[in-house]
């Protein structure tokens, strides 16, 4: 595994939620921050709010040494606002990229709001420090070295007052404010609370490029990443910490600081490796060596936490013009685990599975709906894709919308998208549903069992007549997709009692296929090796009683819980050779369940008042933030929606 940092979507909001940016930070704090900025402008800066001269702007020659001192990181990080603005296009939002003083280096945005942009202010060369343009959100997140939103009537002087600005500070690999990302919009409708999702967004991104820039900044050195997780090392949230070559630590990342429990980057900066992990200095080049199985179990000398790291070479980052291209490129990188495996493939030596690929084979690409049905983790999107890839579609884009993940008032506008001005808060420019977005590919309806009974008679009225009116629209537009739909609950019985409309079901249902659940598939072994070789396990062997063990499984967590449970054991083991002492605790936990499978009903319901319990505190621990609750709970996020709506836990409950 390279040294890359690497972006997950689904951890967006989350990593930008533990910066305390998040969706949920109370609009106090923000305030607070505005409050005690519009002080300093009339207490130290003494800024005339009326004056009606916009920002000052350096020449040109010195905006390009600045941009020249800041050399290949301006590149990097607009790696990353390209990337961004993806998201945001179309929303009126411009990117802006400046350094510590407030000065613009970068720009991203829209060609054609680029004078509405330049006439405010917005643009290359001009100086938004706080000092000079009173509260912005640029200057401000300077001044406070933390993410802020000011919107409108927040800024201090009136010129500024159409703005709505969201800066948060990108960071060295000492933790100095280094530059600012900011996305900023003129005349925005919104109102400042929908103003912290964008806040989130660059939060996370300015996150993105400052570990971008501590894992480059040390080619003579080494970089050591950790988290708990062993899937999380290398992601965005793991922490990371340069070393020399005797083992001493040249810089933390704040992860870092964090996950050990300290208080300032200064309790590890100076320290020796040994001091902190159980890393012996002498064994160091021997770790960043490691290529058959690239991390390993490492503990807290202090509070003996364990934590699985990696380690590499400084230079091993790349030669310096390399490096931004592989910034380009880690930005982008895909998910691990999300490997597109073909039909083929799948269907493994199982005969249950190969006759059901064999089927939905038959059909592929003559324009019939394939209706997807397994348990959780059974491979229903993997399957998915795999039959995009093999039918007339394939060029197309497979597009895929989680029913049960979307709050139920966002549907509508996901799936049909909506016109410009439809209501309050739309983008500017209208959106393109999730239906238009396909067409010409594949569209994946994810968990459709849960979806509202009005929205099913929108889609079946889209299904049948191949065209969709966005809301607040008139005018109907084509579209032809090959349409794929999952569920994991007995849809029939939906129907039966009303949930779901059956005319609906018989127009998804063209194909069902059923994907076995890991413990009823005869060829449980074989993915054992499949999966450990996938994760860099080829050539392990697993000892007679682990894989006993493994077999006796009730794994109701399936091909997803399996490739977890297996990815801790390859980090464990020693000697190439899988033990019962490497499967994780995760695995007697479930032994467990299966013993208390057979518990009274009264247990049972005991049982059910302790998962909810348990729920509720996992999320509480993790902030409400779904996705990193799953990944704790090694559960898929739709499993958790899932328990979570069972035990009527719902996100506002905090
Ligand atoms: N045939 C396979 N061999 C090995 N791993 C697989 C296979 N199919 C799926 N997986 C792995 O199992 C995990 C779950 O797959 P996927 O997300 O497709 O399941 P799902 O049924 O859609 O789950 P959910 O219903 O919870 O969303 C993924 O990490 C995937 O890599």
């Amino acid at each position: 595994m390279g040294q890359t940092v690497e972006r997950r979507t689904s951890a967006r909001s989350g990593d930008a939620e533990r910066s305390g940016a998040s969706l949920s930070e109370p609009k106090a704090v923000n305030e607070s921050i505005i409050v005690r900025s519009w002080g300093r402008c009339w207490d130290d800066y003494r800024i005339d709010r009326s004056t009606r001269s916009g920002p000052a702007v350096v020449e040109q020659q010195r905006l390009n040494e600045r941009v020249d001192r800041y050399g290949e990181f301006v590149q990097l990080a607009r790696a990353e606002m390209h990337a961004l603005y993806q998201q945001i296009a179309g929303s009126g939002y411009a990117l802006l990229l400046t350094d510590a003083d407030g000065l613009i280096l970068d720009y991203v945005g829209d060609p054609t709001l680029k004078r509405t942009f330049q006439s405010a202010g917005l643009w290359r060369g001009a100086i938004w420090s706080e000092a000079n343009e009173g509260t912005n959100g640029v200057g401000t997140c300077i001044a406070e070295r933390r993410p802020v939103t000011v919107h409108r009537d927040q800024h201090f002087r009136n010129r500024h007052n159409m703005l709505s600005c969201s800066g948060a500070p990108i960071l060295d690999a000492h933790g100095e404010l280094f530059a600012v990302l900011d996305a900023s919009s003129v005349n925005a409708r919104d109102t400042p609370e929908s103003q912290l999702h964008t806040l989130a967004l660059v939060t996370m991104s300015a996150q993105l490029i400052s570990k971008c820039r501590f894992v480059a900044s040390f080619p003579e050195g080494m970089i050591l990443r950790f988290h708990s997780r062993p899937e999380y090392v290398g992601l965005i949230n793991d922490a990371a910490m340069a070393l020399d070559g005797d083992g001493k630590i040249l810089a933390a990342d704040p992860n870092a600081v964090a996950y050990l429990g300290l208080a300032h980057r200064s309790d590890l900066v100076g320290q020796r490796i040994d001091q902190v992990l159980d890393i012996e200095p002498a064994n160091l080049p021997e770790h960043a060596r490691r290529r058959h199985m690239p991390y390993w179990p490492v503990r807290c000398v202090k509070r003996g936490t364990r934590y699985f790291a990696t380690l590499e070479y400084g230079d091993q980052q790349g030669v310096p013009g390399d490096r931004v291209h592989r910034a380009e490129q880690v930005v982008r990188s895909k998910p691990r685990g999300q490997r597109r495996p073909s039909l083929e493939a799948l269907a493994g030596h199982d005969p249950s599975m190969q006759r059901q690929v064999e089927r939905a084979r038959r059909v592929v690409g003559r324009g019939i709906p394939v209706l997807l049905r397994g348990e959780t983790g059974t491979g229903k999107e993997v399957f998915a894709r795999a039959l995009h890839g093999a039918c007339a579609w394939s060029e197309g884009p497979f597009v895929a919308v989680n029913c049960a993940a979307i709050p139920e008032n966002l549907i509508e506008s996901e799936l049909f998208g909506y016109q410009p001005g439809a209501f309050t808060g739309a983008r500017k420019g209208g959106m393109k549903g999730k239906v238009l977005q396909a067409d010409g590919g594949t569209l994946f309806l994810d968990e459709i069992g849960d979806m509202p009974l009005d929205l099913q008679t929108r889609l079946l009225r889209v299904l049948e007549e191949q065209e969709v009116v966005p809301l607040g629209g008139e005018v109907p537009i084509q579209v032809d997709l090959n349409l794929i739909s999952a569920t994991h609950c007995d849809l029939m019985e939906r129907v039966a009692d009303g949930r779901f409309r059956q005319d609906l079901y018989y127009r998804l249902n063209g194909l069902e296929v059923a994907l076995p659940a890991l413990r009823d598939r005869l060829d449980r072994r074989e993915l054992v090796r499949a999966v450990l070789a996938e994760e860099g396990g080829e050539g392990v062997v697993v000892e007679d009683e682990a894989m006993r063990r493994i077999m006796a499984c009730d794994w109701p967590g399936n091909l997803r819980q399996l490739r977890n449970v297996l990815r801790t054991a390859l980090a464990l083991c020693d000697d190439q050779i899988i033990r019962v002492d490497d499967l994780s605790a995760e695995l007697g936990a479930l032994e467990l369940r299966s013993l208390k499978g057979t518990a009274s009903a009264r247990e049972e319901s005991a049982l059910v008042s302790a998962e909810r319990d348990a729920l509720i505190e996992s999320l509480e621990l993790h902030r409400w933030n779904v996705s990193k609750t799953a990944a704790a709970l090694g559960m898929s996020r739709n499993t958790l929606y899932r328990k979570m709506r069972r035990h009527g836990i719902q996100q506002d409950e905090r």
